[in-house]
């Protein structure tokens, strides 16, 4: 029998042997060379700590508050898409376990299970993200179903008016399930000819044209708050809070959009400089330790959303295993904090990281 994983990086190598190579390699893999997926991780191990002593951290509350929910941990769930090819339970399980954390998941569009069968399956604070598809009133219909399913907020992904290039889903001509919140509503010939079904699929369904100015158009769907996530820029933050939204994701899709050449940690300071406190900034991609969660807190995000690793885990171990890497990034985010000088995660600040520019700097 596999050793238990003692880190979540231990998760992703059990699930690449748990999980079909095409599966595997779609969670896993990002766009074109990849140089931008090895680059999430990287800046967080660039990223040094400064560590403050002879605090009396022996009480440390990891709780926040994010849109007026109070969470356990500033740790969320990121939208992921067809959790039914890492676990027949799928994203039910996924759910379960965000419920028994104390923390909020975000449903993706692209789910194996229907808005309402994750609503039914527990009772916790729950995001819906939304696709824009050429046929609008596809979303309408789905952001309704979720408001009404007692979904809290609507994510707006804007980083995907086209589907990015994901070669190992062309080499694997990838097939894509049904994903179940669109049955009825939706008929699409899933091409895998010429390379990756969702490729194909995307290509067909989502709507390149959508821009700031339709945003009114979403916001007359819903009553709920709608946080916006894929901004990587301080013009974008300022449109965005302009549009209305209640929230920013910095992100980068996990690096399976475009490919960048910032570094992109440090878009959290620009959007959070940019910002004013006005709306929460949150941030994703590349947290795989509890540092990796403390330090994009240093540089300004409220919370962080996890992606990768938690599909990781439900594949493993269903919904025990997600509620694990839920576990230890909270108790290494504890440990960091302890080992900072933090008590509570407002005690974060900038001046507890230093940038590999400040440390050239300090060199000098
Ligand atoms: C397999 C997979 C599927 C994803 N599906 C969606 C999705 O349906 N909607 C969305 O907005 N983002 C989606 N993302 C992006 C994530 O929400 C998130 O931005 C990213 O995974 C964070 O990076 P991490 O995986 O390094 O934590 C997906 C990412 C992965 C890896
Ligand atoms: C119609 C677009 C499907 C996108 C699938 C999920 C996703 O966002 C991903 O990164 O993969």
């Amino acid at each position: 029998m596999a050793a238990e994983p003692v880190n979540v990086n231990e998760f992703s190598t059990l699930a690449r042997n748990v999980l079909p190579k095409m599966i595997y390699d779609f969670y896993a893999g990002g766009a074109e060379d990849e140089w931008t997926l090895r680059e999430n991780v990287a800046a967080f191990q660039r990223t040094r700590l400064r560590p403050r002593v002879l605090v009396d951290v022996s009480n440390v509350d990891l709780s926040t508050t994010i849109l007026g929910f109070k969470i356990s941990a500033p740790i969320m769930i990121a939208p992921t898409a067809m959790h039914k090819l890492a676990h027949p339970e799928g994203v039910t399980a996924t759910a379960r376990a965000a419920a028994a954390a104390g923390t909020i998941m975000v449903l993706s569009f692209s789910a194996t299970s229907t808005v309402e069968e994750v609503a039914a399956t527990c009772d916790a604070v729950r995001f819906f993200q939304l696709y824009v598809y050429k046929n609008r009133s596809i979303s309408a219909v789905l952001a309704q179903r979720a408001e009404r399913a007692g979904y809290k907020a609507i994510v707006l992904t804007a980083d995907t008016p086209k589907l990015g290039r994901r070669e190992a889903d062309i080499r694997n001509k990838l097939v894509v399930p049904t994903l179940k919140n669109l049955e009825g509503l939706l008929s699409i010939n899933m091409d895998t000819e010429k390379g990756s079904g969702l490729a194909s699929y995307a290509s067909q369904t989502l709507d390149s044209s959508f821009s700031w100015k339709d945003i009114k158009w979403l916001q007359s769907l819903t009553s709920l708050p709608i946080l916006i996530k894929g901004i990587l820029t301080a013009e974008d933050a300022e449109l965005a809070i302009q549009a209305g939204f209640a929230g920013i994701i910095v992100s980068n899709h996990g690096a399976r959009q475009l490919i960048l050449c910032h570094q992109r940690l440090w878009l959290i300071e620009e959007v959070t400089k940019a910002v004013r406190g006005r709306v929460p900034v949150l941030f994703d991609g590349g947290i795989r330790r509890g540092t990796d969660v403390f330090k994009a807190l240093a540089i300004g995000a409220q919370a962080v959303l996890v992606g990768r690793p938690i599909i990781y885990g439900l594949a493993v171990k269903g919904e025990s295993g997600v509620k694990k890497v839920l576990e230890m990034l909270q108790d290494e985010l504890e440990l960091a904090m302890s080992l900072s000088g933090c008590c509570r995660v407002e005690e974060i600040t900038r001046s507890h990281v230093q940038t590999e520019n400040e440390i050239i700097r300090s060199m000098l």
